[in-house]
């Protein structure tokens, strides 16, 4: 038997990566199989020169991977959970969690060591509305600038000194081998990461039986919890993913730990909670805990969100 499996993905560098460990983890599990890449730009890879967050648009990386799919040109696709819509377009699920690496925003800069140490009127490269939120919160003095691209290219602002640092997420940097980059892992307390941060998630049609059961082995059960209480949470609070939202569940002892937040873009309003309780109850955790920051007042904040992002 030589049957065929194709993986959808996005070209850049971080998502051939991504693409390319599964392919690599196939081909090790199943060497009778061709494990085939089928790399495609999506409007969000084309679309360079507006902030993420006014063409917002949920599944800006994806529509491309999931038609692809849909047509039979490609078994799986391959995708950072964090970019995911939360719903799925009917005949297409989302099958694998895998296993996560590190979940934490990442601090980097030519010359500063850390969030604290940056003077007044320094100027800090995000395009995340969550990051964004957050350091405005803590350090109301600092100026945050808009900052897109893929990795190399956001790096390559920050060293031609059109920022004094940039935020990025640990993982991505970590995956291209750019970790020596990090000058400081930012802690989930001063940055909650955005829902399944560092997660890889596999989708794929939901009949493909067969797909599913070569996939089975790349499960990590632990992270799924994680991503189910994460995308419950952003799910009840029809979060899409470009917004101020925080969702991170810790898990310990079949024990899960979730924080979650809201806010508004300038960090003027924001609300936290947190809910605890056991891994089995994950997805009514999350529920539970979006209800909390609603009876906060966390729907108005995105309202206004929304509506800006729509002006
Ligand atoms: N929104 C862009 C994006 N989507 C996934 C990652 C990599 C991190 C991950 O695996 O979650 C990044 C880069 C970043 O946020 O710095």
């Amino acid at each position: 038997m030589s049957k065929t499996v194709r993986i959808a993905t996005r070209k850049s560098k971080l998502a051939m990566w991504q693409a390319e460990h599964i392919q690599a983890r196939l081909q090790q599990l199943y060497p009778e199989l061709t494990v085939e890449l089928v790399p495609m730009s999506t409007r969000g890879d084309v679309i360079l020169d507006t902030p993420l967050a006014k063409i917002g648009g949920k599944g800006l990386f994806v529509k491309e991977l999931e038609a692809a799919m849909m047509e039979g040109r490609a078994d799986l696709a391959v995708h950072s959970m964090k970019d995911l819509p939360v719903e799925f377009p009917p005949g297409l699920e989302l099958h694998t969690i895998c296993e996560g690496e590190d979940p934490r925003d990442a601090f980097v800069s030519n010359t500063f060591k850390n969030l604290d140490e940056l003077p007044a009127g320094a100027v800090v490269g995000t395009c995340s509305l969550r990051r964004r939120c957050q350091i405005k919160e803590a350090f109301p003095q600092l100026e945050i600038k808009d900052l897109r691209g893929n990795v190399q290219t956001r790096l390559r602002k920050l060293d031609e000194g059109q920022f004094d640092a940039i935020i990025l997420a640990a993982s991505g940097l970590i995956r291209l081998e750019l970790g020596e980059r990090i000058t400081s892992f930012i802690p989930v307390t001063q940055s909650l990461p955005a829902n399944g941060q560092g997660v890889l998630g596999i989708e794929v049609r939901s009949d493909d039986d067969e797909i599913k059961q070569l996939l089975e082995p790349l499960q990590c059960q632990q992270t799924r919890y994680r991503v189910l209480a994460e995308r419950a949470m952003n799910r009840r609070l029809q979060g899409g993913c470009q917004v101020p939202i925080g969702a991170f569940a810790e898990i310990t002892n079949d024990q899960v730990y979730l924080r979650g937040l809201v806010g508004d873009p300038d960090g003027l309003q924001v609300i936290r909670d947190e809910v605890r309780g056991p891994v089995e109850d994950a997805e009514a955790l999350g529920i539970t805990l979006a209800e909390k920051l609603l009876a906060q007042g966390a729907g108005d904040i995105l309202a206004a969100v929304y509506q800006q992002a729509d002006e």
